[in-house]
C-alpha cells in the first residue's frame, strides 16, 4: 500500500478540483474550517478517501478514512509526523520560536515533548495537581450556586472556560497567581486567539499583505509584545520564588521545568530563552483550555437533552459515593463509574472539539493508496467524520454512552485500529489526552452530583454548530439549575 521509493517517482497527487485561481484562494482563505468540512465531504464523495487541494502555494492532502489513517498514523508514523512550514502569522505569535505542536519532527520536538509528559502530564505528576483541581472545582461550583439563586437561566460556558484556564495557570505558573493576573493573562491569550482567523490572511504572499494590510500586521506585533510583557513577569517571578523555596508542600509547575530544561544543539547544550519560555506557556495555556471547555459544554448539553443518561450518571454516582456527607465526587472515585467514561468518550466522538487535527507533512516523498503525498505538501485527517461513520457506529448522530460500555475500556489511542481521533493518532496524538479525560470526568461527575441540569422554562438545547479557536455551540448552553439536596 504504501512505499517511499521509485513508485514516488510515477504516482500522482491524490484526485481533487482542478487548480484553484488566484480569487478562489482568497475566498478559501476566508472559509472557516466547517465550510471547508462540507465541501470537502462532496469531494471525499466524489473522488474517494483521499482528496487533493490546490490552495496557495502547496497542495494540501485531506484523508477521512480510517484504516488509511492507522496505516499513516500508526503504521507509519515515522514518515507521517513532521508538520508543515510555519506560516508567517504563527512565526510572529511565536516570537519567532518553537512550541510542540509546530516543531519540525526532530530532537528538539523530542526533547519539548518529553518534558511535558514526563515532567507534567506523567500521572504522578498529574496527581500532585489535585489540590488545585478541588479548589478549581469548589470555586465554580459557588458560582454557579450564586448565579441559580440570581437568574433562572444561567450561560454556563464562560464559567466553564474561566474555571479551565485558571487549571491550566496553576499548572503551569504556580498556585500564587492572583485572581488580578490571571485576568492579564486571559486577556493576552485571548487577542491571539481570536484574532487567529483575522490574521490568516497576512499568510497569502506575506510580502504583498504587509503593505496591504500592515495595520493588521501591526496589531499582531503588538499583541505579541503584550503577551511577552504579562508572561515575562510572571516567569521571572517563578525562578526567584524557586531560589528561595523551602516549604515542603512545593508543587512543581510547567514553568519550573521550562527554566531547567536544556535544549541541544549542533552538540551544545543551552537553557531556554524567556521568549521561548513564554512561547511554550502560551501553546500549554491554549492547547489545555478551549479544547476541554467546548468538550465539557457539549457533554452538558447533550446530558441537559437526554435526562435519562443524566438519571443513569446520578444513579451511578450514588452507588459510588454512597451517604457520604460532603456533596463532592472524588478523584479516586472516578475508576469506578465506567458510565461517566462511556458518557465523556459519547461525548468526544459526537462532538470532537476538533474537527481536523493540526495539519501534518511527511518526511519525505511517499506513496499512500497508489496517490504521491509530496514532501512539500500538507496533510490532514477528517476527525469528525470518522467518528460519525455509519459502518462503524450505529445510529452516529445520536447521543448513546451506552455504545462504549460493552468492552473492557475503549482505546482512545487507536493502536490497534481507528474508531475515531478526538485526540489524534500515533506520535502526534494529544500528549494531554490523559489529563483532558480527567477534568472532564472529574468535572462532568461534580456538575451532576451538585445540580440537577435542566432547560429553562420557553428555552431549547440547540446543536448548531460554528467555529471558533475549536467547533463550538453557536447558541451558547441555557440551564436552568436547581442543587441537589
Ligand atoms: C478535550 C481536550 C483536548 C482535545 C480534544 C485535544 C486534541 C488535540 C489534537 C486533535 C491534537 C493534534 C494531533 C495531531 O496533530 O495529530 C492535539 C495536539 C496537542 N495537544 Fe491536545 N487536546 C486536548 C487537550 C489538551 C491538553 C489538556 C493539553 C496539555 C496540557 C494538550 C496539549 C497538546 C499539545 C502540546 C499538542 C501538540 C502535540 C504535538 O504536536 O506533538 N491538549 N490535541
Amino acid at each position: 500500500l504504501l512505499n517511499p521509493s521509485s513508485s514516488t517517482i510515477t504516482a500522482k497527487t491524490p484526485p481533487g478540483p482542478s487548480r484553484i485561481l488566484f480569487i478562489t484562494t482568497i475566498i478559501w482563505s476566508r472559509k472557516s474550517s466547517l465550510e471547508y468540512e462540507n465541501t470537502l465531504r462532496t469531494l471525499h464523495a466524489k473522488y474517494g478517501p483521499i482528496v487533493s487541494l490546490h490552495i496557495g502555494s502547496r497542495p494540501s492532502i485531506f484523508i477521512a478514512d480510517r484504516s488509511l489513517a492507522h496505516h499513516a498514523l500508526i503504521q507509519n508514523g515515522a514518515l507521517f509526523s513532521d508538520r508543515p512550514k510555519l506560516l508567517a502569522t504563527n512565526k510572529i505569535v511565536n516570537g519567532n520560536l518553537l512550541n510542540i505542536n509546530s516543531a519540525h519532527y526532530g530532537d528538539t520536538w523530542r526533547i519539548l515533548r518529553r518534558n511535558l509528559t514526563s515532567e507534567i502530564l506523567h500521572y504522578s505528576r498529574v496527581k500532585s495537581f489535585s489540590r488545585i483541581r478541588h479548589s478549581v472545582i469548589q470555586t465554580l461550583l459557588a458560582r454557579l450556586k450564586s448565579d441559580s439563586n440570581s437568574s433562572h437561566s444561567i450561560r454556563v460556558i464562560n464559567h466553564f472556560n474561566y474555571a479551565m484556564f485558571c487549571l491550566l495557570v496553576f499548572m503551569c505558573f504556580g498556585e500564587r497567581v492572583t485572581d488580578e493576573k490571571i485576568a492579564d493573562i486571559q486577556r493576552v491569550q485571548r487577542q491571539l486567539l481570536l484574532g487567529f482567523n483575522r490574521f490568516q490572511i497576512l499568510n497569502f504572499w506575506p510580502k504583498i499583505t504587509k503593505i496591504l494590510f500592515h495595520k493588521r500586521w501591526e496589531e499582531l506585533l503588538r499583541f505579541r509584545k503584550e503577551q511577552d510583557e504579562v508572561l515575562v513577569s510572571l516567569i521571572r517571578e517563578r525562578k526567584q520564588a524557586k531560589e528561595g523555596r523551602t516549604n515542603d508542600d512545593f508543587v512543581l509547575s510547567y514553568v519550573d521545568t521550562l527554566l531547567e530544561l536544556q535544549l541541544r544543539e549542533e552538540k551544545e547544550k543551552r537553557k531556554l530563552t524567556e521568549g521561548e519560555i513564554v512561547t511554550l506557556c502560551s501553546e500549554f495555556l491554549n492547547a489545555g483550555t478551549d479544547t476541554t471547555s467546548t468538550a465539557l459544554q457539549w457533554i452538558m448539553a447533550n446530558l441537559v437533552k437526554n435526562p435519562h443518561v443524566q438519571e443513569r450518571l446520578v444513579e451511578e454516582i450514588k452507588e459510588v459515593v454512597g451517604e457520604r456527607e460532603d456533596k463532592e465526587v472524588r478523584e479516586e472515585d472516578l475508576q469506578n463509574m465506567p458510565y461517566l467514561k462511556a458518557v465523556i468518550l459519547e461525548g468526544l466522538r459526537r462532538h470532537p472539539p476538533g474537527h481536523f487535527v493540526l495539519p501534518h507533512a511527511v518526511t519525505e516523498d511517499v506513496v499512500l493508496n497508489d496517490y504521491l503525498i509530496p514532501k512539500n505538501g500538507t496533510i490532514n485527517f477528517m476527525v469528525a467524520e470518522m467518528g460519525w461513520d455509519p459502518k462503524v457506529w450505529e445510529d452516529p448522530m445520536a447521543f448513546k454512552p451506552e455504545r462504549f460500555l460493552n468492552n473492557d475500556g475503549y482505546d482512545i489511542t487507536g493502536s490497534k485500529e481507528i474508531k475515531m481521533m478526538p485526540f489524534g493518532a500515533g506520535r502526534r496524538i494529544c500528549p494531554g489526552y490523559n489529563l483532558a479525560l480527567l477534568h472532564l470526568e472529574y468535572f462532568v461527575a461534580n456538575l451532576i452530583w451538585n445540580f440537577e441540569w435542566k432547560i429553562p422554562e420557553g428555552g431549547h438545547v440547540d446543536l448548531s454548530e460554528t467555529q471558533e479557536f475549536t467547533i463550538v455551540m453557536k447558541n451558547a448552553l441555557q440551564v436552568h439549575l436547581s442543587p441537589r439536596v
